[in-house]
């Protein structure tokens, strides 16, 4: 068995009944070949791989809180601490129904290597709770956030370990988690990012990871003669990420003409009114169905179908192993010419290895997702100088780092003769410089 293969049986054997970071660390591992196998003796004696699977941390904590009937409700909290080689921890907190330790394990591995895609000084984190913040009160969403941070400011700081936002934690959730942080430490910092505007927060923070996204792709297109002009869109999701897509496609001159929510899809053939979107998702905290009805021309769809629309841009962003090999298949036969992560692994590997095998352009998310984090570290940037930069100024940055990201994936991939494959080109390219901060700092 090779030292690459050794290691996944290690990480399936030590980790059972986590499918998503089984799947996230083969992927990894797999592009990693070329780069191990050029050196494999000395990586398998400094067991590289091996340190750089295992979480340094993982904080597993009760999160007991009371609804509005007086009842007690328990939920699961988690922090992964996965790897600070190059920076303090980062990465956001998800509350969802369908969180394990295995989702917040494989959401935290990604995150070391998009980070270090960033350019920035940030190591890779993720947390979280199986906690449903659909249909609760104000009130439940605060007792909960303030029972979660009792637990997790004991773990955290500005230069430990930095939460942010993520699927069901949004600016109301940050709010609530931030003012139980301070009343906890007594202590006013940047521990964590997404904050409001009036305390700390950053411009283009909301918009930043959808934003992030188009400016990779749009590099990817200029580097290939050509543009968004004329081009049609879908986008799945309807959350922070989706939104902010589908507003920049269409300010590049795209038209995007799917959205969709975990219980249906529209398709809209005149272009989704973004407007009409963040009135019913972001003020409203609305369904799909309410777009809908105050839309003639948007038709709607129980359950998943977003792949089914003809396209020459997919921009999955709504949530992990969303567009499965049939889909990819339809996407394929459709004409697709680019497929851009807007989420977490949401592209199954089969159908990876299906568009790529098809030639499609498939820019994986630690690549095309890593806006939001970037401007996270930002907001720290800013956090520590006590100063707050214009939305142009964090945009121009967010832009450069997207075109930087673009121009290093392409190089990574190109060095090890996998031209244009953009999933080795992150991976590597990722792992080199993590890899080379944790050998200068010894057996660690
Ligand atoms: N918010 C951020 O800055 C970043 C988010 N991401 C990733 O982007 C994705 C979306 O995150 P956000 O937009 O922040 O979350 P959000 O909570 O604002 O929106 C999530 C969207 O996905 C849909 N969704 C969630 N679970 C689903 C399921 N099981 N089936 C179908 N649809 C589902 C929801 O209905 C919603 O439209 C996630 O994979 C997240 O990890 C990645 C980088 C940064
Ligand atoms: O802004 C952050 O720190 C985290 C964003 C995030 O969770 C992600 O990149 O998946």
């Amino acid at each position: 068995m090779t030292y690459v293969d050794e290691v996944y049986q290690r990480v399936v054997d030590q980790n059972p009944a986590q499918p998503e970071f089984h799947q996230a660390v083969k992927e990894v591992l797999d592009s990693l070949r070329p780069v191990i196998e050029a050196n494999e003796a000395h990586y398998r004696k400094e067991a590289l791989l091996e340190r750089i699977t295992t979480p340094d941390r993982q904080i597993l904590f009760r999160v007991p809180w009371v609804d509005d009937q007086g009842q007690v409700q328990v939920n699961n909290g988690f922090r992964v601490q996965f790897n600070n080689a190059i920076g303090p921890y980062k990465g956001g907190l998800r509350l969802h129904p369908s969180v394990t330790l295995g989702t917040i394990k494989f959401l935290g591995f990604e995150q070391v290597f998009k980070n270090s895609l960033t350019t920035l000084p940030i190591g890779g984190g993720k947390g979280g709770s199986d906690f449903d913040p659909k249909g609760k009160s104000d009130r439940e969403i605060m007792a909960f956030c303030q029972s979660f941070m009792t637990e997790l400011y004991k773990h955290i700081g500005p230069n430990v370990d930095v939460p942010a936002g993520d699927i069901g934690t949004g600016a109301r959730e940050i709010g609530y988690l931030y003012g139980q942080y301070k009343r906890l430490r007594t202590a006013y910092e940047g521990v964590l990012t997404g904050k409001g505007l009036t305390f700390g927060g950053s411009l283009a923070r909301t918009e930043a990871t959808g934003y992030g996204l188009l400016y990779i792709v749009n590099e990817y297109l200029k580097d290939h003669n050509d543009s968004f002009t004329g081009k049609t869109v879908t986008v799945s999701g309807a959350g922070n990420v989706a939104i902010y897509a589908i507003e920049k496609a269409q300010e590049l001159g795209a038209k995007v003409v799917t959205t969709s929510d975990s219980t249906g899809w529209i398709y809209d053939p005149e272009g989704i009114d973004v407007a009409l979107l963040k009135e019913v998702k972001e003020v409203k905290r609305a369904r799909l169905t309410e777009y809908a009805a105050a839309r003639p021309s948007a038709e709607y769809h129980e359950g998943r179908g977003v792949w089914s629309v003809k396209t020459d841009i997919a921009l999955p962003c709504a949530t992990q192993n969303e567009l499965h090999l049939e889909d990819a298949q339809t996407l394929v036969a459709n004409g697709v010419q680019v497929v851009a992560e807007g989420a977490n692994m949401p592209t199954t590997r089969e159908a990876t290895d299906f568009l790529q095998e098809n030639k499609i352009a498939f820019l994986p998310g630690k690549a095309a997702n890593a806006g939001g984090v970037a401007v996270s570290a930002l907001e720290m940037s800013q956090n520590s100088e006590r100063l707050s930069w214009t939305f142009e100024e964090v945009d121009s940055k967010l832009q450069a780092i997207m075109a930087d990201i673009y121009q290093n994936i392409s190089a990574a991939a190109k060095k090890y003769g996998k031209d244009e494959d953009y999933v080795a080109g992150a991976n590597i390219a990722g792992f080199e410089k993590v890899a080379n901060a944790m050998e200068a700092q010894g057996i660690v």
